[in-house]
């Protein structure tokens, strides 16, 4: 997979290059390129933003800054482009999944009060747009939600992990929460790792995991159940 940022901070996203994405990419697994968008700029003061239309606070990243930019970041076969916004949909585990089938990702990452929206329309006539959230807050820039975002879809690549395992059984692989981890030693400050866990029972094991995350998701995320499909939930399950 190859994966192009364009930002006015690449140096923001030097730690994507450190670890395991590090790894990756010495592996030839994922090939990671960091653009500084000031190099579309055409002004002596490399401006990449002006007051917006129909006054308001902040400023507005210029469409031509990024017309030329995208042009030249996105010519080729045509990637997905991925601009992170407060406005957008939600960034989703399902969304990491599709991201990480994709051949090439653009990540636009945008400042002050957002890139001119003609700059995503235009963009939109030759290529996928993704206008994308991380969660209901609002940032500085894009560059934080950019590095969640590759993080997340690079570590679905195969052979990125260590064990492909540890993809399968993420929390929402299965629409649920993950449950409780617990490791050595057996008693830690008077409190013991629970006794299923240490039975040898697989099976007993596998049900009380599933029950935990059931009862966890119950109490922290009850939108994933109701979105779970009908059939996904047993007679014992309903009967948590
Ligand atoms: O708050 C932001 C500012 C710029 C770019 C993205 C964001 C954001 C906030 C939540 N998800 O993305």
């Amino acid at each position: 997979m190859r994966i192009d940022i364009v930002t006015i901070f690449p140096e923001y996203l030097d730690p994507l290059r450190g670890a395991l994405l590090g790894r990756a990419i010495e592996r030839g697994l994922l090939n990671l390129d960091v653009h500084d968008l000031r190099r579309w700029t055409y002004d002596v003061h490399k401006g990449v933003d002006d007051s917006p239309y129909g006054g308001g606070p902040g400023m507005v990243m210029k469409p031509q800054v990024w017309g030329e930019a995208l042009d030249e970041v996105c010519a080729g076969e045509p990637p997905r482009l991925v601009v992170p916004t407060p406005a957008g949909r939600p960034f989703t585990q399902a969304m990491a999944h599709e991201y990480a089938t994709e051949s090439r990702l653009v990540f636009a990452c945008g400042r002050y009060e957002g890139i001119d929206q003609r700059v995503i329309d235009d963009a939109s006539t030759r290529m996928r747009v993704d206008e994308v959230s991380i969660g209901d807050y609002v940032l500085v820039g894009g560059e934080v939600a950019v590095m969640v975002m590759v993080e997340a879809v690079a570590r679905l690549l195969p052979g990125v992990l260590g064990n492909p395992l540890s993809a399968e059984q993420d929390s929402f692989s299965d629409g649920l929460l993950e449950g409780p981890s617990y490791t050595r030693p057996e008693v830690w400050r008077d409190r013991a790792v629970p006794e299923v866990l240490r039975s040898g029972n697989h099976k007993a094991i596998d049900r009380w995991r599933r029950d935990q995350a059931i009862e966890r998701t119950f109490a922290r995320r009850p939108d994933l159940l109701a979105a779970l499909p009908p059939e996904s939930l047993d007679k014992h399950d309903r009967a948590l």
